[in-house]
């Protein structure tokens, strides 16, 4: 893979840690999208990688969308900015789990990209919102059809209208993230956290959210049949030997993720 300018890419005991550092603000541009959409396909592919973090240098996880770039309103640049939909796609759809680890501000697309992850940490000093109203804008890097997903379409538009940026806690509190962390714990939560889940049946994940966004808009005989192929897909696998195994050796389960 080519160097990279603004993501640092590394891999280590199945864990694969992408930092965004695009001073001053991790603020998203048309290159820093072209850069996760190099990564992320590698990552998803690759079988070392169990778990893939995202997370930000400084203060900033991802500030959302370059301000800057944005004033360009024409269609052409939005259409380049879209891409940032693709990236949380390849999140959303990878066949392992994405933890995205809040470090600092979680603004506008950067809170949208979160939204594409199966788990979100946030350190205690991290904010989260979806500010794009403030500035005139329409919360379109995802945002207005996964957050009312996630908390129910009137707590999603009140967010999105009144463009607040909330605490760690507050977003803790409506479900916003799944965990909040002292800063000075920030790091070393993450790295436990990822080193669990990159020890758990790595496929069946997969299997779970691609099954998961598949059976959503169907009705429940389609859903069923969507669960009944991923099943069937699981009692052929390794892992789901293994685990059952060790339960009757009265052992920890070693996982080898298929
Ligand atoms: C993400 C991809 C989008 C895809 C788009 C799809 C296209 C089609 C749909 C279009 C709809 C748009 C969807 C999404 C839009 C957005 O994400 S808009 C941006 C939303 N984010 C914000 O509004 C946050 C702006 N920042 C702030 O409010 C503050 O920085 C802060 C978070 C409150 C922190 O304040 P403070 O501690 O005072 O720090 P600052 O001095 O403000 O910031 C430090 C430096 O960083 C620069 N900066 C901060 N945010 C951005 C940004 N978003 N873009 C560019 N630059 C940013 C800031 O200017 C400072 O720079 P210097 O002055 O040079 O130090």
């Amino acid at each position: 893979m080519r160097p990279m300018t603004f993501l640092n890419v590394d891999v280590a005991a199945g864990v694969a840690t992408v930092v965004i550092d695009r001073p001053p603000a991790n603020a998203v541009t048309p290159e820093l999208i072209e850069e996760f959409l190099t990564v992320v396909p590698g990552l998803s592919d690759d079988p070392s990688v169990r778990v893939i973090v995202l997370t930000g240098v400084g203060r900033f996880f991802i500030a959302g969308a370059d301000i800057a770039v944005m004033r360009d309103l024409s269609l052409d640049n939005h259409v380049r900015m879209r891409r940032w939909i693709e990236v949380q796609r390849l999140l959303e759809l990878a066949p392992k789990p994405v933890i995205a680890a809040l470090n600092g501000h979680a603004l506008g697309g950067g809170a949208e990209l979160s939204l594409a992850c199966d788990l979100r940490i946030a350190a205690a000093s991290a904010t989260v919102g979806f500010p794009e109203m403030q500035l005139g804008l329409f919360p379109g890097a995802g945002g207005s059809q996964r957050l009312p997903r996630l908390l129910g379409l009137h707590k999603a538009k009140l967010l999105m209208i009144e463009g607040r940026r909330l605490s760690a806690a507050s977003a803790l509190e409506i479900g916003l993230v799944d965990e909040v962390v002292p800063d000075e714990e920030f790091a070393a939560v993450v790295a436990t956290r990822a080193a669990e889940w990159a020890a758990k049946p790595t496929a069946t994940i997969g299997l779970l959210k691609t099954s998961m966004l598949e059976g959503a808009p169907l009705d429940m005989e389609g859903a069923m049949a969507v669960e009944w192929a991923a099943v069937q897909q699981v009692i052929a696998s390794e892992d789901a030997a293994e685990g059952l195994q060790s339960f009757l050796d009265k052992r920890k389960p070693e996982f080898r993720g298929n």
